[in-house]
């Protein structure tokens, strides 16, 4: 058993987004005594903050404490930050990192809350912030946790990854009676486990929506992770944090329930939704549908086989009709497990 950590916490934390995460993120850290600048992108988020006390748009009904000062000027949210959470959604993760970079004081651990791997260029979130912003601390916050769930206090635990150090000073800084963070150094097992989850989830809804049971979820389920496994150990990552709180711990959460965004936009489409009307503007953010194909095209690089995520990102571009997907897993070549 490791020794409990002596680490400094932050006094200032930066948070990046105000979308349901980067508020509840926000209130993690005021929770935990620290004092904390809220950026939004969108003027009437703060405006909203500042007003009512509380994020009527992304998080209503959670007052927000008078150590959480919202701001739409990055340079403010930043100054003085001992650690910035970047919260956007992962797809938006690069262009946010570049502005910080130009702002934020260099060595400033840039703290990745968001979930998701680059569509395009198939890079995990490190990759990302060491070609957006060199000369800033890479770290990831990651794990099991529904924004609504630990906003209101319900006990919540996550993987903050990062130079052992930092991982620990993050982990000081977030820790509360119903938070806790656990430290880590192996970043890309955290990020792989966090982005993968999210395509996983989809499949595992598309299953349940269709109505094939709880067996053929749960084969799914294990099957998903076989997956994530052999990715994540071709990346580098280690098989424990894969099996922990970010990797196996998120699965089973997001690809199990319905509160999950990711999770019921599969329901949806195995229900026989268009994936179109899904993914009209205003609908709820399932970064699972945008980093399918990110996935596919980084295994293939990898060449890793994917079946589980090949076939969420055929379905989800038009490739692969559904009925045709569930035959085209269930007659792949026969396997030893
Ligand atoms: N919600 C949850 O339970 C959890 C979410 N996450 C992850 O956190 C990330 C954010 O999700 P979540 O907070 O739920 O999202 P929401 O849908 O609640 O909010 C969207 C957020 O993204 C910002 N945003 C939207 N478009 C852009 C853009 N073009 N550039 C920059 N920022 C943009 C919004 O900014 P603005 O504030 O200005 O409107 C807002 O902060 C995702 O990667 C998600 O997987 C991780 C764990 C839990
Ligand atoms: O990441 C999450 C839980 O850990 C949130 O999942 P969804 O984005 O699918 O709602």
């Amino acid at each position: 058993m490791s020794a409990p950590s002596k680490a400094a916490a932050y006094e200032k934390i930066g948070v990046i987004g105000a979308g349901a995460w980067g508020t509840s993120l926000a209130l993690t850290a005021a929770r935990a005594g620290r004092k904390v600048s809220l950026w939004a992108r969108e003027p009437e988020v703060v405006e909203a903050i500042r007003k009512t006390g509380e994020n009527g748009i992304f998080l209503p009904g959670i007052a927000l404490p008078e150590n959480i000062t919202a701001t739409g000027d990055l340079a403010e949210a930043v100054s003085g930050a001992g650690a910035l959470l970047m919260v956007p959604p992962a797809q938006h993760l690069r262009s946010a990192l570049s502005a910080v970079a130009a702002v934020a004081a260099k060595g400033t651990p840039l703290v990745v809350c968001a979930k998701g791997i680059e569509r395009g260029t198939g890079k995990i979130v490190t990759e990302v912030i060491a070609e957006a912003a060199p000369g800033f601390e890479p770290a990831i916050l990651s794990g099991p946790s529904f924004a609504r769930d630990s906003a209101v206090g319900l006990p919540t635990a996550v993987t903050t990854a990062a130079r052992m150090d930092i991982a620990e000073r993050l982990q000081a800084s977030l820790s509360h009676a119903t938070f806790r963070p656990y430290a880590s150094d192996d970043l890309v097992g955290v990020a792989l486990g966090g982005a993968a989850k999210n395509v996983y989830a989809i499949a595992t809804g598309i299953v349940d929506g269709m109505g094939l049971g709880e067996s053929a979820r749960a084969a799914l389920l294990a099957r998903s992770f076989a997956e994530l496994t052999r990715l994540g150990i071709a990346l580098g990552a280690r098989s424990e944090t894969l099996m922990g709180l970010s990797g196996l711990g998120d699965l089973v959460l997001t690809a199990t329930s319905p509160t999950s965004r990711n999770f019921h936009f599969g329901q949806e489409v195995g229900r026989g939704r268009s994936i179109a009307s899904l993914r009209e503007p205003g609908k709820p953010l399932a970064e699972g549908v945008e980093t399918a194909p990110a996935l596919v095209t980084r295994a293939a690089a990898e060449k890793i086989e994917l079946p589980i995520a090949e076939t969420v990102a055929n379905v989800l571009s038009g490739a692969l009709p559904l009925d045709g997907a569930i035959v085209r897993l269930m007659t792949r070549p026969l396997k030893s497990e």
